[in-house]
């Protein structure tokens, strides 16, 4: 039985699968912790990949590394990380986002070019930052990688060159998602000097080895390596609820939304992921809980004994700042609170908030391709979530789709793995897990009441 080694280096932790290559089927499965914060030296990423993988690599007959999109690995001509990484949900270059997209020719000419337009997540806007606020760092910066690319290279066998896949790349602000190709001459105009890419591997190939002869994938990002772990298809929406708040779907079109509500992503089997990002999604809960001095299943149990409404209590989470919409510098709003409102009524404002944040997420990408969807599929950290599963069809006002828990974004690490083993022009068909529908009545007041205060404070969040 030949077995294929999956790799999630995400925000918060790395996860490892050994999956049978042949059926799919979980052999064995990892975790290994991140350090928290929106800037991380990128070597503790190192650590933890060994850590999941100790024991698992040896087993492996192919391997593939996912990892969290967009984030800044920018190394010196000896391969060291010139400073932390800089993540996605970092904001501190939203100003520099607004400055290339101008110097770009606006919003449209920058979808036009890259397939998306720059917000602070983009690792081109980290480069101008880095150019503006520390210059002797940025004079120092020989190659630019993403996580999972500095991940795969850790692995490989010594020697080998950094390599990446087009579904990452198309998250950097420097690669053409239409055309598949790098913009040199926009990593340069960012960072303020040419500095090197990874060589794009393609789709379901083996990029390299490690130093034992085990075959590489070129790996992904990890929203693309969900769309491969769970086999999407058209008209499937898939909604991710991890340390990001994701709606994607594949299409075999590239998308160039000039609104920039909708990113254009490459995947990772030739054709597209468009896709709408929210970076507030499970730390809502995170720290709801946090507060309220529960763990997440006391949240779960509270939230269920308020109602839909959350007895008139409205919360905008953009604690963070946000993407989806883009205020880089808003926070987090509260709303309705009166001498009757209860502790169940605040958890449940939480999950609420991140339901209908998430809905909105589905529908701005519902419009933007035009799609209607014939399945809403849920899958992330924060599904294991009675709360969220029970809320999710009600706040989303449809049927949603739950697979059975899994790292879904290993998975389909471990698939690109398994294809570029077989070497066959098409993934791996691994047989679709049961799933379970879930339903409720729609609650349509609970959008309205949130709908209203996110428009109510596009003025005074900052
Ligand atoms: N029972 C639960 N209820 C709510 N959130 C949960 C639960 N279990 C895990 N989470 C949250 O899920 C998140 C991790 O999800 P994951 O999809 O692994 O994130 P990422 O891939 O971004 O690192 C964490 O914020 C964690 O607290
Ligand atoms: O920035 C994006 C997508 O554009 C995020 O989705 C990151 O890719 C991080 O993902 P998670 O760690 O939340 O899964």
């Amino acid at each position: 039985m030949a077995l294929t080694l999956g790799i999630d280096s995400s925000t918060q932790s790395t996860k490892a699968l050994l999956v049978d290559a042949d059926s799919g089927e979980v052999v064995e499965a990892r975790t290994a912790s991140h350090p928290a914060g929106t800037e991380v030296d990128p070597r503790a990423w190192l650590s933890a990949v060994d850590e999941a993988t100790d024991g698992l690599l040896d087993r492996a007959d192919a391997m593939a590394v996912a990892g969290q999109q967009h984030g800044m690995v920018a190394l010196d001509a000896s391969g060291t990380p010139v400073r932390d990484a800089l993540l996605w949900n970092d904001t501190r270059s939203a100003g520099a986002a607004v400055e290339l997209i101008e110097e770009m020719g606006g919003p449209q000419a920058c979808a036009d070019a890259i397939g998306s337009v720059l917000v602070a997540s983009f690792t081109s806007t980290k480069l101008r930052w880095l150019r503006d606020h520390e210059p002797d760092h940025a004079a120092a910066v020989a190659t630019v990688l993403l996580p999972h690319d500095y991940v795969s290279w850790h692995l490989a066998a010594e020697g080998t060159d950094p390599f990446t896949d087009r579904g990452d790349a198309s998250g950097t602000g420097y690669f053409d998602a239409r055309h598949d190709a790098w913009r040199h001459d926009l990593l340069e105009q960012a960072l303020g000097h040419a500095a090197q890419t990874p060589r794009i591997v393609a789709p379901g190939t083996v990029a390299a080895h490690t130093a034992s002869g085990t075959p590489i994938g070129g790996g992904t990002g990890d929203n693309m390596g969900a769309a491969l772990g769970m086999a999407l298809e058209p008209g499937d929406v898939l909604v991710s609820v991890g340390t990001s708040g994701v709606a994607s779907a594949v299409s075999s079109v590239p998308v160039a939304d000039g609104t920039g509500v909708v990113t254009g992503f490459a995947d990772a089997s030739g054709g597209y992921l468009p896709m709408v990002t929210t970076m507030n999604a499970a730390g809502i809960l995170d720290l709801q809980a946090r507060w309220l001095g529960v763990d997440h299943d006391g949240l779960a149990d509270l939230a269920l004994q308020s109602a839909p409404g959350a007895g008139g209590v409205t919360l905008l989470p953009y604690y963070g700042g946000e993407r989806t919409p883009n205020r880089p510098d808003a926070v987090g709003t509260w709303t309705g609170l009166t001498p009757a409102t209860t502790r169940a009524d605040l958890a449940r404002a939480a999950y609420e908030s991140l339901l209908c944040s998430l809905a909105d997420a589905v529908d701005r990408l519902v419009a933007a391709t035009g799609e209607t969807p014939r399945r809403v599929l849920m899958v992330g950290g924060a599904t294991k979530s009675a709360a969220l599963r029970e809320l999710a069809p009600a706040v989303l006002g449809c049927p949603v789709v739950l697979p059975p828990p899994g790292e879904y974004v290993a998975l389909g690490a471990a698939r690109q793995a398994a294809w570029a083993l077989a070497g066959t022009a098409t993934p791996p068909a691994w047989p679709a897990a049961e799933t379970t529908v879930l339903e409720a009545d729609p609650t349509p007041h609970v959008r309205e009441a949130y709908g209203d205060l996110r428009e109510r404070t596009t003025t005074w969040t900052d």
